[in-house]
């Protein structure tokens, strides 16, 4: 689909809008070819076939960036390679992408062989390779570990889940006739931590990730020795070896800064001392103090990719996933959801936090540091054009961009008894949410109240919810009068706030059709998102409703003409 022009530039010489722009770093940079015209500010068209030497004179259909490209003509700033300033090796040793593929573009034999051959038909690119673990092999390990506590020693080796692990990594070697001690040794030691489990008859937290990490450790395994076979040099990595160091916040870790240089100099080091494509498991890290193994919070491999994207400075990330790119709600709820072309790093973030499980919540920092475009793409249909993300895009004719569903929110309604001034109330109500590691989601205040949503995401287990819930309940009744309302929804309007009395309109039009009260309404912190919070049996309803009026009727007409690019692709930046 795309190749890759590799140019060089003089040392020190390269103005940085243009640097920008062009997506190059100081001394090597790349310009990528994509027929169907689907770029924004880091992509710049054109027709193949062009060298070096003619790369300026050849036609820019980004108009915005054209003008940029051609006035650097004159600075001669794109010059041939200068071998005195840079060496072969380190030519060679730069990625050009990050791909990502999710467990449900690695579900079986099958799957792997397609994801092979389709990262083998970009053979221009020189990707670092990201997977999760194949298919449900997370679910099934968390399963696991949680009958193995109650199971009895004799009976840990016969789980069900475990089970169905080594028949799926078994069956996958043998069907891509690849050696299957690459993960017997695994195997067996997953079998003896779920002994240990049951021996304990307790899964801590860090049990519990060093149980999951099984799942990635095995699935790049299998991948690598495939590509291998197939004549392709690959090379597996274990991100918690490499220098992926994380808080000590088991289930749920931080990526720390330290990670992007070590991440970096790892993989470049290894690729100029002996180039193979890097195959890394997702998910995964190492806890700074205990140096136990980490993971990064369900779906976290998406995560690891926008790290390793922004370590070395690659001109995109891709995510491959089982849908054709970000779709303007989740598609269980409504099948007619559609791809979304172009998001922003703000709203493909405010999208994922609250809630659209297609993207990690955190996984958009690290690309929106790096100023690295995000592409999310279907494993299972590549030529869709997918989901472009990057810092800006024309938002003129935007509306809506996608409703997002977060369920099972704990709504708090909290009426000061005027114990403290309204400062004092607040900042009393915060700390204690400090004090008891929960964040808030959505907040609404007033002179004597607040209202707020607790993000459950970060509470692992059920009772654990109710025992921190007591808590905070008990805290803040010793200055309000506490209000705790379960079971709500938060239904995420992300979109273009500068239109919000539109939105607004037609959102509440459809509410008060169906005879929904809105508990709650969060506008303005954010700017690309309105949040509402609903019961949760209504919510489903809700949402659907939304779709309908904003994506599938007439009024969806400026929504359609900003996908079909109308007027809009120009000024993209
Ligand atoms: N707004 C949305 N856009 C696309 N997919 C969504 C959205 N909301 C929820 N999803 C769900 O997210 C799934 C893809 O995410 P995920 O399962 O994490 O993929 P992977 O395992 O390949 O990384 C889709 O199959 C879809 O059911
Ligand atoms: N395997 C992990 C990490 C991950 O990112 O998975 P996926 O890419 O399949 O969502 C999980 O299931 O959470």
């Amino acid at each position: 689909m795309a190749s890759t022009l590799q140019f060089w530039c003089v040392k020190g010489n390269v103005p940085l809008a243009t640097r920008r722009s062009l997506n190059f770093k100081p001394q090597i940079g790349l310009v990528k070819f994509v027929p169907s015209g689907l770029f924004c500010g880091k992509d710049v068209v054109f027709s193949s076939g062009n060298n070096v030497k003619s790369l300026l004179s050849v036609t820019c259909k980004a108009t915005t960036i054209k003008s940029d490209v051609l006035e650097k003509k004159n600075n001669s700033m794109i010059e041939e390679s200068n071998d005195d300033d840079f060496g072969e090796s380190e030519r060679s040793s730069s990625f050009t992408c990050v791909m990502k593929f999710g467990g449900s573009s690695l579900a079986s034999a099958e799957r792997m062989r397609e994801v092979a051959s389709l990262i083998l038909s970009f053979p221009e690119e020189r990707p670092i390779i990201v997977l999760s673990a194949m298919g449900k092999t997370t679910n099934k390990l968390l399963m696991a570990g949680e009958k193995a506590v109650s199971c009895g020693v004799t009976n840990a080796s016969n789980i069900e889940e475990l089970d169905f692990i080594k028949d799926l990594h078994i069956r996958t070697v043998d069907e891509l006739g690849v050696d299957k001690n690459i993960i017997t040794k695994h195997l067996e030691e997953l079998e003896q931590l779920l002994k240990g489990v049951a021996m304990m008859k307790e899964l801590t937290k860090r049990t519990q990730d060093y149980l999951v990490s099984f799942g990635e450790c095995m699935s790049t395994r299998v991948f690598a020795a495939y590509l291998n076979k197939l004549g392709v040099k690959a090379r597996q990595y274990d991100a918690f070896e490499i220098g992926f160091i994380t808080t000590d916040d088991f289930t749920n870790a931080d990526i720390l800064e330290a990670t992007y240089p070590a991440v970096a100099k790892r993989l470049h080091g290894d690729w100029v001392s002996d180039p193979a494509i890097p195959i890394v498991t997702g998910f995964l890290g190492k806890a700074r103090k205990s140096c136990a193994v980490t993971t990064l919070g369900r779906g976290g491999s998406d995560l690891t990719a926008t790290t390793i994207g922004k370590a070395l400075g690659l001109p995109e990330i891709q995510v491959w996933k089982d849908v054709d790119g970000v779709l303007t709600c989740d598609p269980n709820i409504c099948p007619q959801a559609i791809p979304v072309p172009y998001l922003t790093f703000d709203e493909a973030a405010e999208l994922a936090y609250f809630g659209a499980q297609v993207l990690h919540p955190q996984s958009m920092r690290p690309a929106r540091e790096g100023d690295i475009p995000v592409r999310v793409k279907n494993s299972y249909n590549p030529k869709a054009p997918g989901t472009l993300i990057c810092k800006g895009r024309d938002m003129s004719k935007a509306v809506l961009t996608s409703i997002v569903l977060k369920r099972n929110v704990t709504m708090l309604d909290i009426t000061s008894t005027r114990m403290l001034g309204q400062y004092g109330f607040l900042a009393k109500v915060f700390s204690t949410f400090e004090d008891l590691g929960i964040s808030v989601d959505v907040v609404a205040t007033s002179e004597v109240s607040i209202s707020l949503t607790l993000d459950p995401s970060k509470l692992w287990s059920r009772e654990l919810i109710q025992q921190e819930l007591d808590h905070v309940v008990e805290e803040l009744e010793k200055i309000a009068v506490v209000k705790l309302l379960q079971n709500r929804s938060i239904i995420s309007l992300i979109g273009n706030v500068q239109m919000s009395s539109l939105i607004l309109e037609k959102a509440f039009h459809v509410l008060r059709r169906l005879g929904v009260t809105v508990q709650m309404i969060s506008q303005g912190a954010s700017k690309v998102n309105i949040s509402l919070v609903v019961n949760d049996s209504e919510a489903e309803q809700c949402v659907r409703a939304l779709h309908s009026v904003f994506f599938e009727s007439e009024l969806s007409q400026l929504n359609r003409e900003h996908k079909t690019g109308n007027g809009s692709i120009a000024a993209l930046s």
